[in-house]
């Protein structure tokens, strides 16, 4: 089904406004699944704007002509819409995302955290050498599926290798779903080669290894607008916000890229969709089992075993099944203790910084 909604917009100030209007929300991502989610009345009492960072004091948001911050108020993320209560900013919507990268704080309370949201296309980031782990690889795609975001498996330093080929085969065996390709970071292939998914209005990311080269990428998507590397730092210790740049920016040509702390540190937690989604085979044999609690181990009626036996599945695959599933409990587990690890050292934090204040 395709709609024309061009009525949805106000069309204040004549066709041209509606129309710059209209190219400045596609800039920043603005697509008909927003759009159909409000009505003319709505967004003319409530324009849209797009969350470009998560400060500690409220959401920075921008739309067309609109560039702010607002409180805290709305449960929103990076890269999420929001429909802007001029009056009552802390009020305002947050729109239905198409997609969104999440953590479950576990524990008693189960916190959702929110990572980042609206992402169309995740690159997974390795490079043709040491770095290049299939067992990996996996982990990211499960997150991406997770996430309902399209992964693209990025290998890098294909000039300093002999040949991709291999590094290709054993990506692209991941998963029916997954295209993988095999690129030089510098210079000017990364422009042509990742443009199937960097169009105007299109936002991505970047999942992978320090110095696998995603710095470079983006450096590379931006022509020769240098982007500084390493410029988000976290607060220091005195709870001084010393981010330098958008979590979410711009490429020149309209395609937003969104870089925060959160999602360099992702870890698999969380993924037991995605995981479900990547080994779609194995977990419906699992399915199947005679019983609900089977480890696939020694238990009769075991379809997994059965599987194995008839060759339906390799040992190998159904052994990297295992150790994802088992990594995903662990690191629900450790993720507790991260966080209480957190909270304590907030509390200090905000114990010195009240002693400094008196
Ligand atoms: N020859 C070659 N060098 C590359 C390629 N990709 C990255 N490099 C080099 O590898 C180093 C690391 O690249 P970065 O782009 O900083 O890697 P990163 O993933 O952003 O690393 P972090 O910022 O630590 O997460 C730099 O010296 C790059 O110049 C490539 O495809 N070919
Ligand atoms: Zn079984």
């Amino acid at each position: 089904m395709t709609r024309d909604y061009s009525q949805f917009f106000p069309p204040a100030g004549g066709g041209k406004t509606a129309e710059r209007t209209r190219s400045k929300l596609d800039t920043l991502g603005w697509q008909p699944y927003f759009a159909q989610q409000v009505d003319m009345d709505d967004l003319i009492a409530t324009p849209p704007a797009r969350v470009v960072e998560v400060h500690r004091n409220g959401l920075h948001v921008v739309g067309d002509g609109i560039d702010r911050l607002i409180p805290p108020g709305p449960e929103a993320t990076v890269g999420d819409w929001l429909l802007l209560d001029p009056d009552q900013p802390a009020a305002s919507r947050t729109l239905h995302r198409k997609s969104l990268f999440k953590r479950r704080a576990p524990g008693t309370d189960r916190r959702l955290q929110l990572i980042a949201a609206n992402v169309d296309t995740v690159f997974i980031v390795t490079s043709c050498n040491r770095d290049f782990n299939v067992a990996r690889l996996e982990r990211y795609v499960a997150l991406a599926f997770d996430a309902e975001v399209t992964p693209v498996v990025l290998l890098t330093k294909a000039d300093l290798c002999d040949d991709t080929d291999p590094y290709l085969q054993a990506a692209s065996a991941i998963s029916r779903r997954l295209v993988a390709l095999a690129l030089n970071a510098l210079g000017p292939e990364p422009r042509v080669k990742l443009k199937p998914w960097c169009g105007p209005g299109q936002t991505i990311a970047f999942l992978g290894s320090s110095g696998v080269g995603k710095s470079s990428l983006v450096n590379a998507l931006m022509d020769d607008q240098a982007v500084g590397t390493g410029a988000i730092r976290e607060d220091d210790a005195k709870g001084r916000h010393t981010t330098t740049r958008r979590q979410l920016h711009f490429l020149p040509n309209g395609c937003a890229v969104l870089d925060t702390p959160g999602m360099r540190e992702l870890q698999l937690a969380d993924a037991q969709d995605g995981i479900a989604d990547l080994f779609d085979d194995i977990s419906a044999l699992a399915g199947q089992c005679r019983f609900g609690d089977c480890a696939h181990d020694t238990e009769p009626g075991c379809a997994i075993k059965g599987a194995l036996e008839r060759g339906a599945i390799t040992p190998e695959r159904l052994a990297r099944w295992n150790k994802l599933v088992a990594e995903e409990r662990f690191n629900s587990a450790s993720l507790t203790e991260r966080k209480s690890g957190e909270k304590a050292l907030q509390r200090t934090i905000r114990a010195i910084q009240k002693t400094n204040r008196k």
